[in-house]
């Protein structure tokens, strides 16, 4: 019990870390103070970095405030509430139909006002991604395409919906959507995925001793 509490409140340490970090990042792509000022930001953040860094995982880690499952990641750069790049999107999936929900704000712009096109795609893919681990097995993404109807409008609540469309073996085809909530029907992005289950000898040359992570 003291263990799954000492967990908890990791989790929303982390979670804390990554919601500030996101108002620092928000605050650096729109701010408009002088230069004096961001010169004497930028070293206080980067005397920030130390207390960190002082115990830090490697490449083929896990972080310890997963706790070791294969259930969402806390440092997700799509849906990891801990990871400032991520919006985060907020992810439930209703009857075999993946849903995310979140909104961008000006750290994630592409053309004036809009969304990037590549921001949209981790959108898509990571709720594709969430439609193939309904099966049971996380995948990865083997092809995406996509195609930009309308741009994307930023600081507007979106919802990214995924859904099955063809399985096969270890393979999963499935078709997402980018729309604002107030308009559901109008689809901004869309995308079709197709994502496979590493076989055996795959993920044991991928990923070595993480492959329960990923099988
Ligand atoms: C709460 C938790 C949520 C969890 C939710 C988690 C969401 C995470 C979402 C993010 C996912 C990612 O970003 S994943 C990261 C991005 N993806 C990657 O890095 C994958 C890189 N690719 C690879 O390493 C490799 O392709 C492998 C190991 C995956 C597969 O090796 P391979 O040799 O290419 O595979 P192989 O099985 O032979 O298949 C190759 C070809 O056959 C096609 N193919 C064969 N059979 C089929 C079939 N039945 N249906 C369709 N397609 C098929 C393949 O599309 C491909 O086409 P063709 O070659 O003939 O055209």
């Amino acid at each position: 019990m003291a263990a799954e509490d000492d967990l908890a409140e990791r989790r929303r340490a982390a979670r804390e870390l990554g919601a500030a970090l996101r108002e620092l990042t928000d605050a650096a792509v729109t701010t408009e103070v002088d230069t004096a000022t961001l010169t004497e930001v930028a070293e206080q953040v980067r005397a920030l970095v130390p207390p960190l860094a002082a115990a830090r995982r490697t490449r083929g880690e896990p972080a310890t405030v997963d706790g070791g499952g294969r259930g969402s990641r806390t440092y997700s750069p799509a849906v990891g509430p801990g990871n400032p790049i991520a919006p985060p999107m907020r992810v439930e999936v209703v009857d075999g139909t993946a849903i995310g929900r979140c909104t961008l704000g000006l750290a994630y712009e592409g053309p004036p006002s809009y969304g990037h096109g590549g921001i949209s795609a981790l959108l898509l893919d990571q709720i594709l991604g969430h439609v193939h681990a309904t099966r049971g097995k996380a995948g990865m993404t083997v092809k995406l395409d996509l195609r930009y109807r309308r741009p994307v409008p930023l600081l507007t609540p979106l919802r990214i919906v995924g859904q099955v469309e063809r399985v096969d073996g270890r393979w999963t085809e499935a078709f997402a959507t980018i729309s604002t909530e107030e308009d559901p029907d109008t689809v901004l992005v869309e995308a079709r995925g197709v994502f496979v289950v590493p076989n055996a000898e795959q993920a044991a040359r991928l990923f070595g001793g993480l492959e329960r992570l990923v099988r």
